[in-house]
C-alpha cells in the first residue's frame, strides 16, 4: 500500500462552499490542451496557443521545429483518444451511464465541437476534467475562460452548465504512478551502473512547467499565503515530498523546471532543469531520475524539452538520467478521475475526499481572484465565483 491518504482538515474548515451540493450530471467533458496532426496544423495550431499574447515569432519558430521533428504531429491527441477509451471503459465496468466528449482549447477537436455535440444530444449538465493537475492560470483558470468563450459562441451559455472536478495533483489516482514510476527508476539506475552508491550519486529531479513568476505568485486563492510561487510551486513540493517519503530511499531532490517561454526579460521559475542537471555533474553526481511530475501525459513538453533536450544535456555531462513514465492511462489514474466525477456529483465531504497533501483536498468551485494572468487580468470564466 502507498501513500497515507490524509483527511484535509483545513480545507474541510474552509466553510460550506467548499464542496458543492450533489448535481445530476448527464455528461463528462474532457478538454485538453489539443495539438497539431500534420506538418500544414502546426502554426495555425501555434497561433492560437499564443493568440494575443505576443509571443515573439523567432518563438514560434522554435516550437514549431519541436513538432516539425515529430512529423507536424503532436502526441497529445493520440494520448487523450486512449484516455477518452479508457475512461468510457472504466465507467462501463462500474455501470455508470455518462457520455465522454472531448474538446480541446487550441486545436481540432475543438470545445466548441464538444458543446454543439453535448447539446444536440440534450446534454445540459457537464463535469469537465482537464488534463492538468495543478493550480495556476495555464493549468486551471484559462480553461474556465475558455469554457466560457466557447459556452458564448456556441450561443450556449445560460443553457449548457460545465463545472469542473477539483484540481487533483494531491489524489492519490494521480500520484500512485509517480511513487511506482520512482521506485522502478531507481532500480533500473542501480542496474544500469553495478555498484553505483545511491544516496552519494543519485539525484532525484521533480520537473514541471515553468510559468511566469508572477502568475506564479497569484496561483490558487489570494487569501491563502503560499510563498512566492504560489500554490503552484507549494502545490508540486508538496506531492514531491509524498513521492519522496513513498519511493524516495531518503535520497537528495529538487523541484525544476522546464519549456520556458517568452521574453528573457521577464522572470519565471526556476531553476531550470538543465541549469539544474550541470550543476549535479559539476558536483559529482552520476545518475538523475526525473519525474515528471507536472504532466499527465506524454505529449510535447515531456519528449521533447524532458526526453531529448534534458537527455542530451545529462549525456554531455556524462549523466546517466532515467525519465520516469507520466500517469498515461494507468488504471490508478483512469480510476481516479471518475472517483472525482462521482465524489462531484454525490457532493461527497471533503473528510472523505482522498487527498494525499495536507494542502488539499482543493476546492470543488474556484476561489474569487484564483489563478489571474497579470498580463491579461480577469476575463469571465465558468466553475468558479467571480472574477
Ligand atoms: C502550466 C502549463 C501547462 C500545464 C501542464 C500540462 O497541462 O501538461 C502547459 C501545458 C501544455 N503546453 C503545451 C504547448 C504550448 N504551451 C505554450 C506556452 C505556454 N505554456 C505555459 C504553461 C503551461 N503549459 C505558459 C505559461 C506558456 C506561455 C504563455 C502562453 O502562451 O500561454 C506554447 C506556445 C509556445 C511557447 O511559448 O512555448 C505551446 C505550443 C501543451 C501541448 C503539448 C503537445 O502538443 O503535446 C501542453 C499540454
Ligand atoms: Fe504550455
Amino acid at each position: 500500500m502507498s501513500g497515507k491518504v490524509l483527511a484535509a482538515t483545513e480545507a474541510a474548515a474552509d466553510g460550506p462552499e467548499h464542496v458543492e451540493v450533489p448535481t445530476a450530471y448527464d455528461a463528462i467533458l474532457l478538454a485538453s490542451f489539443g495539438g497539431p496532426e500534420g506538418q500544414d496544423d502546426v502554426i495555425p495550431f501555434l497561433r492560437n496557443v499564443t493568440r494575443g499574447r505576443g509571443i515573439p515569432d523567432e518563438r514560434l519558430e522554435e516550437v514549431a521545429h519541436h513538432y516539425r521533428a515529430f512529423g507536424g504531429v503532436s502526441p497529445i491527441n493520440d494520448q487523450n483518444r486512449e484516455l477518452k477509451a479508457a475512461l468510457e471503459a472504466e465507467l462501463a465496468r462500474r455501470g455508470i451511464d455518462l457520455p465522454v466528449l472531448w474538446g480541446n482549447r487550441n486545436w481540432a477537436p475543438f470545445l466548441d465541437e464538444a458543446l454543439t455535440t453535448a447539446a444536440e444530444s440534450g446534454h445540459t449538465k457537464l463535469i469537465a476534467i482537464a488534463t492538468s493537475a495543478y493550480s495556476s492560470y495555464s493549468s486551471c483558470r484559462q480553461y474556465r475562460e475558455d469554457f466560457a468563450r466557447a459556452l458564448n459562441d456556441t450561443g450556449l451559455t445560460g443553457t449548457v452548465q460545465i463545472d469542473k472536478v477539483r484540481q487533483f495533483f494531491d489524489h492519490p489516482g494521480f500520484v500512485e504512478p509517480f511513487i511506482e514510476g520512482l521506485r522502478e527508476g531507481l532500480t533500473g539506475v542501480e542496474e544500469a551502473v553495478p555498484g553505483i552508491d545511491l544516496a552519494t550519486q543519485v539525484h532525484v529531479l521533480f520537473s514541471t512547467h515553468s510559468i511566469p513568476s508572477e502568475d506564479a505568485k497569484r496561483s490558487g486563492p489570494p487569501e491563502r499565503g503560499f510563498g512566492a510561487g504560489g500554490a503552484y510551486a507549494a502545490q508540486h513540493l508538496a506531492v514531491a515530498e509524498v513521492v519522496m517519503a513513498e519511493s524516495g530511499r531518503g535520497l537528495p531532490w529538487d523541484l525544476v523546471y522546464q519549456s520556458r517561454s517568452g521574453p528573457p526579460t521577464q522572470p519565471w521559475l526556476e531553476p531550470d532543469i538543465n541549469d539544474r542537471i550541470r550543476e549535479l555533474a559539476a558536483e559529482g553526481i552520476r545518475a538523475v531520475v526525473i519525474v515528471p511530475l507536472g504532466f499527465v501525459s506524454d505529449h510535447m513538453e515531456v519528449k521533447w524539452d524532458l526526453d531529448t533536450e534534458a537527455m542530451e544535456t545529462s549525456e554531455e555531462h556524462g549523466l546517466l538520467a532515467v525519465r520516469v513514465p507520466t500517469p498515461g492511462v494507468h488504471q490508478r489514474y483512469v480510476a481516479g478521475l471518475v472517483d472525482l466525477v462521482l465524489e462531484r456529483r454525490d457532493g461527497t465531504p471533503a473528510a472523505e475526499r482522498p487527498a494525499m497533501t495536507a494542502l488539499g483536498p482543493w476546492y470543488d468551485v474556484c476561489r474569487p481572484g484564483c489563478c489571474e494572468n497579470v498580463r491579461l487580468g480577469f476575463k469571465p470564466a465558468v466553475s468558479g465565483l467571480a472574477p
